[in-house]
């Protein structure tokens, strides 16, 4: 069943133009000009109940905008959405009850409170039963492992800490879905894991939908079933991430260091970059053993360093964008 349909939505913004100088700084006060940003063009997909959904695309594709509108905060230019069967515009307040939003960048938690002061005034706002949401607070520190952070400052947290407290916050409600904007940003490897593990059992236990944007493959690889890719405003990809894995998660790339200069034949090494002691070969891991490429990397002088990464997403978002413009681009470098 699908909970979120958006249709043919689009958003344009109007921003003043400005000539350089005085001149001109005159000229936008008397008779100002102005642009179109098309943020979001023309834009439809579904979301089923229990999903967890990747939403993810560059710098400035329109996510946040697209959130923005799915929750009620923005208005769109024009095209339909409905969230929980609610047009998030007309009945903003009665969606916030069933709704909840975690933005990384952005906290709703009061900063010079603790924790327990937010959820307590949360609480009020969102008419929780006093047992009630005392059981549920109980709970969440126990899940979300806060208990000791619910009396600290919110501004004394570190920002793993805070995010914990960001969700625990976001889902006090028990909202049907949350939209979770980057919600790993800055959080090293440890916690971001733990993080992830906390969306998962989220999800497995309360069969929250979640609606996910974020720049981290490791996010999307590990919690998200499908993903919709959009740039410049516009869908590119809706797929499942078993398909996009199969068909552009196969490509590591091995950097590696030498201890002195070294010379390499081609052969069939798909060579990004070489400079004297240093190489970098991308494998594609369903036409070449990726073990087998290391033994010759190796073979050619002693090691200092072996790095095996993934291809930034980015990388691989703009590869999609770049295909789907071009129809077809064999080699994703
Ligand atoms: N309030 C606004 N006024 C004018 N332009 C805006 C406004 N908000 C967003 N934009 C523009 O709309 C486009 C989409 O921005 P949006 O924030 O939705 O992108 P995003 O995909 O969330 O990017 P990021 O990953 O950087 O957060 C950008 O060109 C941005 O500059």
């Amino acid at each position: 069943m699908s909970i979120i349909k958006v249709g043919n939505l689009c958003k344009t913004f109007k921003v003043k133009t400005k000539d350089e100088g005085l001149k001109g700084s005159l000229r936008s006060i008397f008779s100002p000009s102005f642009r179109d940003i098309q943020a979001v063009n023309n834009i439809s997909f579904e979301v089923e109940k229990g999903e967890i959904l990747a939403f993810i695309g560059p710098n400035g594709a329109g996510k946040s905008t697209t959130i923005k509108m799915m929750t009620g905060i923005l208005q769109p230019s024009s095209g339909t959405i409905q969230v929980l069967g609610l047009d998030p515009t007309k009945q903003r307040k009665e969606l916030s009850y069933k709704i909840g939003t975690v933005f990384g960048q952005k906290s709703q938690l009061w900063f010079h409170l603790p924790p327990l002061d937010s959820f307590n005034l949360l609480g009020s706002i969102y008419e929780i039963d006093k047992v009630k949401l005392k059981k549920r607070i109980d709970f969440l520190k126990e899940v979300f492992e806060i208990e000791e952070l619910m009396d600290v400052p919110v501004r004394k947290l570190s920002l793993g800490q805070r995010i914990r407290c960001e969700i625990a916050a976001s889902i006090l409600h028990e909202p049907e879905i949350i939209f979770l904007d980057e919600p790993t940003i800055g959080l090293d490897v440890v916690v971001k894991q733990n993080i992830r593990e906390l969306i998962l059992r989220l999800n497995r236990e309360e069969k929250t939908t979640i609606f996910l944007t974020s720049h981290d493959a490791g996010d999307i690889e590990q919690l998200c079933k499908r993903a919709i890719i959009i740039n410049h405003g516009e869908v590119v990809l809706n797929e499942s991430i078993k398909k996009l894995k199969h068909d552009y998660l196969n490509k590591k790339v091995i950097s590696i260091k030498y201890n002195e200069p070294v010379n390499v034949e081609k052969g069939d090494l798909n060579i990004l970059k070489h400079k004297a002691d240093s190489l970098k070969v991308q494998v594609d891991t369903s036409k070449q053993d990726i073990e087998e490429v290391l033994e010759k990397l190796i073979k050619l002088g002693k090691v200092d360093d072996i790095v095996i990464s993934d291809p930034p997403l980015e990388e691989i978002i703009s590869f999609i964008y770049r295909q789907s413009k071009e129809g077809g681009i064999d080699e994703m470098v």
